[in-house]
């Protein structure tokens, strides 16, 4: 008569000794709630019956007293069960919680001393990525499938683990304790009936066995993958919708945002798909299992003669009413399951205070089919030409580049060098119409033609995302085989990838090095690069052998394409045929 019993186990090692004891508190009164429930049933129908005798009042004297008393009990006791456990529930949860977060908090301390090695994820501290992977990989010990498939982005695991941790509060409040007080109820009233009249007393069993085990375990079963699947396709739309927040504006500088929106769009499709298939479930065994109450109460009516019958008949009503519920309540534990076990791994990883960054899951192979590119990027014939050019971002008083004149003719190198906040990604940014201009003009690009088009590249705010190696690079486009996405790897300077384009890169590239994720957004740059390449910092990150290498395979792989890049590095100056030094958002030049 329980939902499952390994939902128990699960819900014993999460909740404390004190709390037990008020569950148990609480079970009881959910026990005599019933009872009281049961006996006004019980004693309304004998008295219904005795009535129809026409004995004298004096006779239901009792009787009356009884249903008085048992319906005032009802109702006390109903409250009293109800505040007991929701105070006790309410104080596991503050409990889990605080345990939780000091989980969470753990591994923190625990590997931040470690020395950061370039080119490498092992040992370097934790940033907010690697705390969304406690959350989700939790030390290595949660797979892609435990964390709902998404395996593991901030927002998305934030909301989850917050969510995960309720889901204690259902498995208590409509799977443990109605298991354990229908059990009590069911045996006690099988007990009951049957030392009365044994063949009414199996009827009932056999009506609560159906009731309360058979259909509840059909549910869990049928519900089972639906409920793993659900999971994961909650995950994934939660990932991908922070994803598309946060990424939205390089999306929007690729062109990219359609497909973005069309994948989120399908994937929360998919969610209410599923969500409705097992709906029908949960609905189907639990219209089922409100069939079983009437069922017996008519079964015992037929089973048993003389005037016990009606009162044995609706005895067995009520019981059953108590087991019913269970069914739908089975459905619902399958999902909570999957979250009742996160929480566990994720306690245990905490208390284990490890962090295991070698943890990548492939993802699904996914292949693109080879399209054209869009046109404008075959022509490499577009420079750009600033004139008084002012820009100043909402709320500052200072403008972050005033009066700029420049001139970029086509095909040549520009270097855009200057101190911190001078203004030289607000440069690149108005080249790319990706910031309104105050004052002057942006020249040089063709009508009718969007400004992504014809310029675009890496820029300060590029946004890494929650996805595999090669969907960070083709972003979902059309029209870029994996050879195009290893070529693109090459010219920036990360190869060694071209061989892992399955791998997930974590949150904003927290499987990354700072290089390699500067390197990755370069290789989304150099796929389809657009006649007018911008590069702010492309070789942030790298030892200077390594920028050195990095800068001459881009810029040959620029080909003839203008090229504006931002740099700190003296050592870079040497490619370009121009430097352009920003200074509190005037231009001076070399
Ligand atoms: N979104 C924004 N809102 C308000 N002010 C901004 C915004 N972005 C930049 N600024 C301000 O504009 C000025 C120029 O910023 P910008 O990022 O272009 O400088 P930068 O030269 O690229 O600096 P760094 O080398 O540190 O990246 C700075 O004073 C900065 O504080």
């Amino acid at each position: 008569m329980t939902t499952d019993a390994s939902v128990n186990t699960s819900v014993s090692r999460l909740v404390g000794a004190g709390a037990v004891v008020r569950l148990v508190f609480a079970g009881l009164l959910g026990v005599a709630t019933e009872l009281a429930g049961i006996g006004l049933i019980g004693t309304a129908t004998w008295m219904i019956v005795r009535a129809a005798e026409q004995p004298p009042l004096a006779a239901l004297a009792v009787a009356i007293a009884a249903v008085r008393a048992f319906a005032l009990f009802k109702g006390g006791l109903r409250y009293a069960e109800r505040l007991a456990g929701h105070d006790a529930v309410l104080r596991v949860l503050a409990d889990l919680r605080t345990r939780v977060f000091a989980a969470l908090a753990e591994p923190a301390s625990g590997v931040s001393t470690a020395a950061p090695t370039a080119g490498s994820t092992a040992g370097r501290s934790l940033n907010a990525g690697d705390k969304s992977d406690i959350s989700g990989h939790s030390g290595g010990q949660l797979g892609r499938a435990d964390l709902g498939g998404a395996a593991g982005s901030g927002g998305d695991v934030l909301s989850r683990v917050v969510s995960d941790v309720d889901a204690v509060q259902d498995v208590i409040l409509r799977g443990v304790l109605p298991a354990c007080v229908a059990a009590l109820v069911g045996i006690g009233a099988v007990a009951g009936i049957g030392a009365v009249e044994p063949l009414a007393g199996a009827v009932l069993a056999a009506g609560l066995l159906v009731a309360g085990v058979l259909l509840p375990w059909l549910g869990h079963v049928l519900s089972r993958r639906g409920s793993a699947a659900i999971a994961a396709a909650r995950g994934d739309v939660t990932a991908s919708a922070v994803d598309v927040v946060h990424g939205v504006a390089e999306l929007a500088a690729y062109g990219a945002l359609p497909r973005a929106l069309d994948r989120a769009a399908g994937q929360g499709r998919r969610l209410a798909r599923l969500e409705a298939r097992a709906a029908s479930v949960g609905a189907v065994v639990g219209g089922i299992a409100a069939l079983v109450p009437a069922l017996l109460a008519v079964g015992i009516a037929l089973a048993v003669d003389g005037s016990a019958a009606p009162v044995l008949a609706l005895i067995a009503l009520a019981v059953g009413e108590v087991v019913v519920p269970l069914a739908s309540a089975a459905v619902r534990q399958s999902e909570l399951r999957a979250a009742l076990a996160r929480v566990r791994a994720l306690l245990a990883a905490g208390s284990a205070s490890r962090v295991d960054h070698a943890v990548v899951v492939p993802d699904k192979p996914g292949q693109t089919g080879r399209v054209a590119a869009p046109q404008v990027h075959d022509q490499h014939e577009w420079g750009v030409r600033l004139a008084g050019v002012t820009v100043r971002y909402p709320g500052s008083f200072a403008a972050a580049l005033e009066r700029v004149d420049l001139d970029i003719p086509a095909g040549r190198r520009v270097a855009v060098v200057g101190s911190s906040g001078a203004g030289k990604s607000t440069l690149l940014d108005v080249i790319a119409g990706r910031v309104e201009v105050e004052q002057g003009a942006v020249e040089g690009f063709p009508d009718g033609v969007e400004r992504w088009r014809v310029a675009g590249g890496v820029f300060a705010d590029a946004h890494v995302f929650h996805a595999t190696v090669r969907e960070n690079v083709a972003l979902w486009r059309d029209g870029f085989d994996d050879d195009a996405v290893r070529r693109a790897l090459t010219d920036a300077g990360l190869p060694e990838y071209g061989d892992r384009l399955d791998e997930l890169v974590g949150e904003d590239g927290a499987k990354l090095s700072g290089g390699q994720r500067q390197r990755l957004l370069l290789a989304r740059a150099l796929l389809d690069a657009p006649p007018v390449l911008l590069l702010d910092e492309p070789t942030e990150g790298l030892d200077p052998a390594a920028a050195d290498a990095v800068l001459a395979t881009a810029l040959r792989a620029a080909g003839d394409r203008t090229v504006v890049v931002v740099t700190h590095r003296q050592a870079d100056l040497a490619r370009f045929d121009d430097v352009v030094r920003v200074e509190a958002g005037r231009l001076g030049r070399g």
